[in-house]
């Protein structure tokens, strides 16, 4: 290709045997040495000028903000620094224009630019602006006089018109090519030529940013005005914000000059040295970025997304584009159809950093309009043909075969794409990148076609593929037949046993995309742990127990997904699968729902239980993941039943300790009930604000009726009873109802009861975790033998244990009981608790050292073993009158001897559901600022475990219990 033939693109992905540029300066360097002027931009971008005393090879930073002497070149920094002339010298250089002017940010030389408007003058600007011009613009004409109007102003007639109406008040014509989001392409000469025509002191102004002047040098177009924000490409870091003014003519330069140095607004010294640096690299740089964003948009195009991306064939001003620039960039957009799906996607990447701004080394993902573009208002956002599903992508520098995985995957999560199976061959580019290397290094385009043919877009209409072109032909069903009769399907019931991920059906798409349109919110569900004050282990055998919710909780994350997989992702316990729904043991699945309202059974199904047991093992699940696992696809089974097989996303994430007697499963196990009912619509929550406040960490009111609090907590207690083998239920009552109660199941024909205790609340207990491992279920199985081996001292001690319950609930119900009382009734019967399960053999020295910690003088406390010991936490009553520091003494040493101590507020709130979302929401997690609002699902993936509470308050409504 002709070095200096701008009409023909270049070859996406090939760079020139260089490495550098695909194009040559066009021939007017006139401030550089003639022996010079024919390098070309990457070899500019790489040589500074540099007139250092010392000849330094990087330009020194001169940071002082005056200089000594009246005669010299410089004075005072806000006037003129070393560091910044050689900067501006370089972007000179490389806009190859007679002045260039770097100031703090972008939208500082928007603003410089647009000082040079007067109360009057009339102002033009295209429809797809970068929110922040708007901002600006909307001040300009609100509070300085002048008069700001939008239109397409590729639209040759439209800005004919205009320019005809306001004639010469026209003093300025704002232009971005391409735009941003939408990457529309504004022909740059015709702008030029007709507004100076029609106006000729008006100023055509081009915001460069999206392509920086390796791709697009506008003064050579006739622009008037180049500006271009340096925190993106030109730096290319984002560790530095700036903002470039690019001129040629001589007044114009004067003015912008004037402007600067009266605003104090140029360009700080080492801001000045970091964005030099920075563009040394622009151009391989751009090189690479702009390869890569062009392999992106060919992948989703052939997906069969609608793309924005200038470098397509499919792009309407293509040629104008390249008729003016030299690539596409690399940035581009594209659109799903369904803000959920796009919440979805954007939550779902993980290379693709969730974050405003463009042009940095590393890839970006973005909503727009929740983000970027979120100052615009949303009826101005459709009203210029913003769509609020659009996604952003920023492609960095990282290689794209990462890149494509990454996003693949999150637009399978999501739902968005589903893999084809009408195509026999094998994959020519499997996902891992080792085997495509060859494919990819000869041909990249090929291979990131091929790639995007194993895939097809999710209710895609007859696009470019096989796949939705048998849709149209033969209809869904036959679709449907070919895709099962190829897997060695019969029906719904399928054969088990199918490798993971092996099966999408379009049935089972079309009936879960109809609960993916009814309610595609995010289900974020939360329930407390609890701390067992009185009769853990009698309770198994009908002994009364007495407990409270602690103010520690599990939270659950759920999203439907419409492509018929299942999700897991349990960080706590390293947990991460995914399944396709149809590969689960439905065929030996038998357990049901027991009525039609779908009321939990009492029993686990010993069959369907098994075959569960029995994939997770197939699928090499370790204890603990296995146990956490079957719990939800236990439940899911169950609920969903046969016929709806939903597809969904399911994350929890705990504040407890898990597995150390503070009810880590129950609360866990509540989450599950809970989400799992919302996503088959079985769980109603009431919307109030004005129901009692619900005392939780985080704010929210009483609207989970008790009829609901049951449902929840049968299935719940199925889940716990999936972890637990043998729970009595008291765990899971807690971790749903909340407050205190005092439990006893109901077992050989006596019912069960439960009872709220108030007055617990103002009780202090200091929790402590011995950290050391032990499970329940074993414990628990333990004293069952205990028990069967000698009748008769177990019939005594479950006597004593109910004996203490019933003290105790005397105590705490009486009305009149001086409270020293209580407090040391309660402190000894709390000994004589644990002297019970010492003997019952659920002890540890761990715990032991703790009772003699805590019952030392100074403390002398009572302490018990809570949960169901082995191990796990001891529960100490702290008296009211304990001098703080004493307290504090007291968990310094328990901290010394390697325990965890919690002091912990008892008898909060229960389950809880968000029920109505803010949707974008702020949180302290990476990458949050302003206009950065990151997708629930995300955030709650990032947010710090000891941060859940707080985060999940700004989540927006909760309902409790
Ligand atoms: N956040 C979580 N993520 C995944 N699994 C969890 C989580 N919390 C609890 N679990 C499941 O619950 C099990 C712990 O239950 P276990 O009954 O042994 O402890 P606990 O409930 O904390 O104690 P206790 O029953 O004595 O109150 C874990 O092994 C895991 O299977
Ligand atoms: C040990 C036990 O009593 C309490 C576990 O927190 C078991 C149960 O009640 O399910």
């Amino acid at each position: 290709m002709n070095d200096n033939d701008y009409s023909t693109p270049p070859t996406p992905g090939v760079a020139s045997p260089l490495g550098t540029s695909i194009a040559s300066l066009p021939s007017k360097p006139s401030s550089v040495e003639d022996r010079r002027k024919n390098w070309r931009f990457g070899t500019i971008c790489a040589t500074t000028e540099s007139k250092d005393q010392y000849g330094a090879s990087s330009v020194p930073i001169y940071q002082t903000a005056t200089f000594k002497g009246l005669n010299g070149e410089y004075d005072y920094t806000r006037s003129g620094n070393p560091t910044r002339t050689a900067l501006e010298t370089q972007l000179a250089r490389l806009y190859t224009c007679s002045r260039a002017f770097a100031v703090s940010t972008g939208m500082t030389a928007l603003d410089i630019i647009l000082r040079l408007i007067q109360p009057g003058d009339v102002v033009l600007a295209g429809t797809d602006i970068y929110g922040g011009t708007d901002r600006l613009l909307t001040f300009l004409k609100t509070q300085g006089g002048a008069e700001v109007r939008h239109l397409d102003l590729d639209v040759r007639d439209d800005l004919e018109a205009v320019l005809q109406d306001v004639g010469k008040r026209c003093k300025m014509v704002l232009v971005e090519s391409p735009t941003n989001p939408l990457l529309k392409i504004a022909d740059l000469r015709m702008i030029s030529s007709l507004v100076h025509a029609a106006s000729p002191e008006a100023l055509v102004v081009v915001d460069n940013t999206m392509m920086s002047p390796y791709l697009q040098r506008p003064l050579n177009l006739g622009a008037d005005i180049v500006y271009d924000s340096g925190t993106k490409y030109l730096s290319g870091h984002h560790d530095v914000m700036a903002g470039i003014i690019a001129v040629e003519r001589d007044e114009v330069a004067k003015r912008v000059a004037f402007l600067i140095n009266s605003t104090g607004t140029g360009l700080a010294p080492q801001d000045c040295f970091l964005l030099l640096r920075g563009l040394k690299t622009l151009s391989i740089r751009m090189d690479r970025q702009c390869a890569t964003a062009h392999l992106v948009a060919l992948y989703l195009n052939t997906l069969g997304f609608h793309v924005n991306f200038p470098g397509l064939a499919t792009h309407p001003d293509r040629d104008v584009h390249y008729g003016q620039a030299d690539g596409a960039g690399a940035v581009l957009s594209f659109t799903t159809g369904d803000v959920g799906a796009s919440e979805r996607i954007v939550g779902g990447t993980r290379l693709w950093g969730i974050s405003v701004s463009f042009g940095c080394v590393n890839s970006l993902i973005s909503m727009p309009c929740v983000m970027s573009h979120a100052s615009i208002s949303a009826e101005k956002r459709a009203e210029r043909g913003l769509p609020e599903n659009l996604i952003r992508l920023c492609v960095g520098i990282e290689d794209p075969r990462d890149l494509i995985d990454d996003l693949e995957h999150s637009l399978l999560e999501s739902g968005a794409i589903y893999q084809r199976f009408d195509i026999d061959s094998e994959p020519a580019t499997p996902t891992t990148a080792e085997p495509t290397r060859d494919i990819y290094v000869a041909d990249p385009e090929r291979w990131i076609v091929e790639r995007a043919g194993r895939f097809a877009r999710s209710g895609m209409q007859g696009k470019g593929h096989q796949l939705a072109e048998d849709e149209q032909k033969s209809g869904v069903g036959a679709l449907v037949d070919n895709v099962k009769t190829k897997l060695g399907f019969s029906g719904p019931e399928g054969k088990e046993g199918q490798t993971t991920g092996a099966v999408s059906t379009n049935d089972s798409n079309s009936a879960s995309s109809s609960s993916a349109t009814t309610a595609d919110q995010d289900i974020l569900v939360s329930a407390p742990g609890k701390v067992i004050l009185f009769g853990e282990h009698a309770v198994v055998h009908g002994v009364t127990a007495i407990a409270a919710s602690i103010n520690l909780r599990c939270f659950a994350h759920l999203s439907r997904r419409p492509d018929h997989k299942l999700s897991l992702d349990l960080p706590d316990i390293g947990l991460v699968r995914e399944w396709d729904i149809d590969v689960l043991p439905w065929g030996s699945f038998t357990a049901q729902p027991t009525d039609k309202e779908g009321k939990a059974p009492a029993e686990l199904d010993p069959a369907s239980f098994a075959a569960v047991e029995k994939f997770l093992t197939d699928d090499g699940l370790g204890s603990t993941a296995h146990a956490a696992a079957l719990a939800i696809i236990y439940v899911y089974m169950t609920i969903g039943n046969k016929q709806e097989r939903r597809g969904a996303s399911y994350c929890a994430r705990s504040a407890l300790p898990i597995g150390a007697g503070l009810g880590s499963s129950a609360s866990y196990a509540s989450c599950i009930s809970a989400a799992f009912l919302r996503l088959f619509d079985r769980l109603e929550v009431q919307p109030t604000s004005d129901g009692p406040e619900a005392d939780a960490p985080y704010s929210g009111h009483r609207g989970i009726p008790a009829s609901q609090a049951d449902l929840i907590n049968g299935w719940a207690f199925l889940a716990e009873k999936v972890i637990h083998g043998n729970p009595s239920g008291i765990d899971n009552a807690v971790a749903v109802k909340g407050g205190a109660l005092s439990f006893s199941r109901a077992m050989n024909g006596k019912p069960g009861g439960m009872t709220g205790l108030r007055g617990f609340k103002s009780i202090r207990f200091l929790l402590t975790d011995t950290k050391v491992p032990r499970s329940t279920k074993e414990l628990v199985a333990g004293v069952a033998s205990k028990m069967q081996a000698d009748p008769a001292d177990g019939k005594r001690v479950m006597t004593a244990i109910q004996d203490i319950a019933d003290r105790a609930t005397g105590l705490l119900t009486s009305a009149d009981l001086p409270r020293k009382q209580l407090i040391s009734g309660l402190s000894s019967l709390i000994d004589e608790n644990h002297d019970h399960l010492s003997h019952l053999g659920v002890s540890h020295p761990a715990l032991e050292l703790i009772r003699a910690r805590t019952g030392a003088s100074p403390h002398n406390l009572s302490t018990k073993l809570t949960g169901a010991g082995g191990g796990g936490c001891a529960v100490t009553l702290i008296p009211d009158e304990m001098p703080e520091a004493q307290l504090q003494d007291l968990i310094q040493s328990l901290l010394d001897d390697g325990f965890q101590p919690y002091l912990t507020a008892v008898g909060g709130a229960g389950l809880g559901v968000l029920h109505s979302s803010s949707r974008a929401v702020d949180v302290d997690a990476p990458g949050a600022g302003e206009h950065n609002h990151i997708p629930i699902r995300k955030a709650f993936q990032e947010v710090d475990a000891a941060r859940l509470e707080v985060w999940a308050e700004k989540t927006g409504d909760w309902v409790f219990t």
